[in-house]
């Protein structure tokens, strides 16, 4: 556990960065660190790392006081990733991330082959090992970034700004497989960014900063959504916080029979009649495809000739994915699927606005989703989402 207590920074010239600043990145967590331009993130970040000393406050790891410690020896078991990846220009790829075991005194061979292995965990191609990093994209860069931070295997990393030089699909990409690896790995992380989202996609905890680094809020990013502290957090969280808020909760939401047909071999077989506009088409797996009118079902013969509607709803997914499948579908019914991407069922928007209103409830007042008497005389399927 990473704990800073009462830690102020005064810069000379008297700029105060960080003010009384009290806050705890617990172990296995990712703590992120939020706020305007200015508001002090990355001095507290290189505060823990002892890059800059604070003016007053104690920082600790673990209960060690690192003002105690030896700083470079301090920095060498913590990762730091910076924007860009923060690399050697004059080293090749494979080389930047065997430093730090070098470093340590790792023999030469044992440190390559341990790069290499890195190399691939955060999806760098081996061959792209022999390369000087101005030879690589942006991303590629910014994952050896990664591998080289976790290359001691430090149980602390500190990440300023980490996926923000690169193009928002790649940064979303980044992101997605920042989290698998954090789900392996289980580092204590305190990650700096300016932006929000990215904030609450990643933070197990959030501490909000103002400018003159004070600290707004610490919450969890559903508590951050619902609850805001003051108006400056709300307003640095920005619009529709109460449907992003949604994205967080899980519940069970009542779950319909779908009558589907299968597209095979370019024709959809046995299209049972029945008098619905939408007709739902499934691949022989069960995987859904998309949906066709029903007066054209003879006439398809490609997955391309349907309306994808929008996203797919998973059955443990959020009320958000529930709700958002069920507007984005042109059925409006919202299309449900299992880990294996397979067929569950359908959800209903107000059937999905009941759960939300339902959760307001005091708990033993509520009524269990699938009891709920709307759904049901349809086939409705309580084993439901949650
Ligand atoms: N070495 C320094 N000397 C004087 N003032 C500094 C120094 N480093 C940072 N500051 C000031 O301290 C304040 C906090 O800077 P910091 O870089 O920590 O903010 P930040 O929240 O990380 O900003 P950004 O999101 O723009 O990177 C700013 O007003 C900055 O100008």
């Amino acid at each position: 556990m990473i704990r800073l207590d009462r830690v102020t920074k005064q810069f000379p010239g008297g700029t105060t960065a960080v003010d009384d600043l009290s806050l705890t990145a617990p172990t296995g967590k990712i703590t992120v660190l939020v706020g305007p331009s200015g508001c002090g993130k990355t001095t507290t970040l290189r505060m823990i790392n002892r890059m800059i000393e604070p003016t007053s406050g104690t920082i600790t790891i673990d209960d060690q006081d690192v003002s105690a410690l030896d700083a470079a020896e301090l920095r060498r078991g913590i990762g730091y990733v910076i924007q860009h990846g923060g690399l050697f220009p004059h080293r090749t790829v494979e080389r930047n991330v065997a430093s730090v075991p070098l470093l340590l005194g790792h023999d030469k061979k044992k440190s390559i082959a341990r790069a290499r292995e890195l190399l691939e965990l955060v999806g760098i191609d081996p061959g792209l090992g022999r390369r000087y990093p101005s030879q690589l994209s942006g991303g590629q860069q910014q994952r050896v970034g990664v591998a080289r931070a976790l290359a001691a295997d430090p149980p602390v990393m500190l990440m300023d700004e980490p996926f923000s030089a690169v193009d928002p699909v790649v940064r979303e990409q980044l992101q997605d497989e920042f989290l698998r690896l954090q789900g392996e790995l289980g580092k204590t992380i305190v990650l700096v960014t300016h932006d929000i989202d990215e904030a609450i996609k990643l933070g197990d905890h959030i501490a909000v900063l103002a400018v003159g680094g004070r600290l707004a809020q610490v919450a969890s990013p559903h508590q951050l959504l619902t609850h805001p502290a003051d108006t400056f957090v709300a307003d640095f969280l920005g619009k529709d916080r109460g449907y992003r808020a949604l994205g967080f909760d899980g519940a069970e939401v009542p779950l319909h029979h779908e009558s589907t047909v299968v597209l095979r071999d370019g024709a959809i077989t046995d299209p049972a009649p029945h008098d619905d506009p939408w007709t739902l088409v499934v691949d022989e797996s069960g995987h859904p495809l998309g949906w066709a009118s029903t007066d054209r079902l003879g006439q398809i013969t490609a997955s391309d000739e349907l309306a994808l509607g929008g996203t797919l709803a998973r059955r443990d997914g959020s009320l958000r994915s529930a709700l958002d499948a069920a507007l984005s579908s042109p059925s409006r019914r919202g299309v449900v699927v299992d880990d294996s991407g397979t067929l569950v069922g359908t959800c209903r928007a107000h059937q999905v606005l009941s759960v939300i209103e339902e959760q307001e409830r005091p708990e033993e007042e509520r009524v269990p989703a699938h009891e709920g008497g709307e759904g049901g005389d349809d086939g409705l399927d309580p084993r439901a989402p949650r």
